[in-house]
């Protein structure tokens, strides 16, 4: 069994199928990335494995249990957290807030309790705020820990993202396109940080398009194409599969095509 398994996965849009019966699955301590040419199903394929999405047939099972079309904050209860293509960082707050914010997630803490500042919700922010500060350490940002999140560069907000989701303490960590925006030396530092923390044992999911990391980082990649898988392997061997190498030169004659025709 591992740890995620998709099994025949799809999803339909006023008829046009975005996905289509997709299946794969995720070990403990792996790095698998889905890639595709532009449109071929990747985010949506994510938004189901991730609960934003109802799939429309087959199934995710998360650690041995069916946890197919679950709210996000329940499959955080049971393990799976993420990050999101646009930041999902509170900029006016610090650093540290919103690392901890992450821990905050996890728990229903008694509102009422926090309301009124009681002994019990004060021990319980500053256990998240310790938590916090151990996960900035492992990231590599906790001398930024006071400052204005909106004052980070690009890469550190990247990392932020990923500390928040660590907070969840997950099993399985899906990212969306973790090092989208970076320049070359953040997406080494995003490279370290995604591989230390698949070395913990966290099975990780990727969506990018940076090909060039994707290669580097992955153990095994999944590749879409018109909402189908069309190959999965190690990167050497996808890199040199002709049915990859179709799909992503087919859109590039397409995007010709239309070019010529504007
Ligand atoms: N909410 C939606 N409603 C209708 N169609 C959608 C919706 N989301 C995605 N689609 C369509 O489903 C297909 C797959 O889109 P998706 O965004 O998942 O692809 P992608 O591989 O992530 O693309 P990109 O690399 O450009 O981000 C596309 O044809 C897209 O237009």
């Amino acid at each position: 069994m591992s740890l995620l398994d998709i099994k025949g996965l799809g999803i339909t849009f006023g008829g046009l199928r975005a996905v289509h019966d997709v299946s794969f699955s995720v070990e403990p301590g792996q790095i698998v990335s889905v890639i595709g040419p532009n449109g071929a199903g990747k985010t949506t394929l994510f938004n189901m494995i991730s609960g934003v999405y109802q799939p429309g047939a087959g199934q995710v099972i998360l650690n041995g249990t069916d946890v197919t079309g679950m709210e996000p904050n329940r499959l955080a209860e049971r393990g799976m957290s993420r990050t999101f293509q646009n930041l999902q960082i509170f900029q006016n707050m610090t650093v540290l807030e919103n690392a901890a914010s992450g821990f905050h997630l996890k728990e229903r803490g008694p509102v009422l309790a926090d309301l009124l500042g009681l002994p019990s919700s004060r021990k319980r922010v500053r256990a998240a705020h310790e938590g916090a500060m151990r996960l900035l350490e492992r990231v590599g940002l906790d001398r930024a820990a006071e400052r204005e999140a909106g004052n980070l560069s690009y890469g550190a907000l990247k990392r932020l993202e990923i500390a928040r989701a660590l907070a969840l303490d997950p099993t399985v960590l899906l990212l969306d396109e973790p090092a989208a925006g970076c320049n070359a030396v953040e997406t080494e530092e995003i490279d370290h940080l995604i591989a230390e923390v698949a070395a913990s044992g966290v099975a990780i999911l990727l969506v990018e398009h940076d090909m060039k990391m994707v290669m580097r980082i992955s153990n095994h990649i999944v590749v879409l194409d018109h909402g189908e898988k069309i190959a999965e392997d190690d990167p050497a061997t996808v890199s040199r599969d002709p049915a990859v190498i179709a799909a992503y030169l087919g859109t590039e004659a397409e995007a010709e095509a239309a070019h010529a025709d504007g």
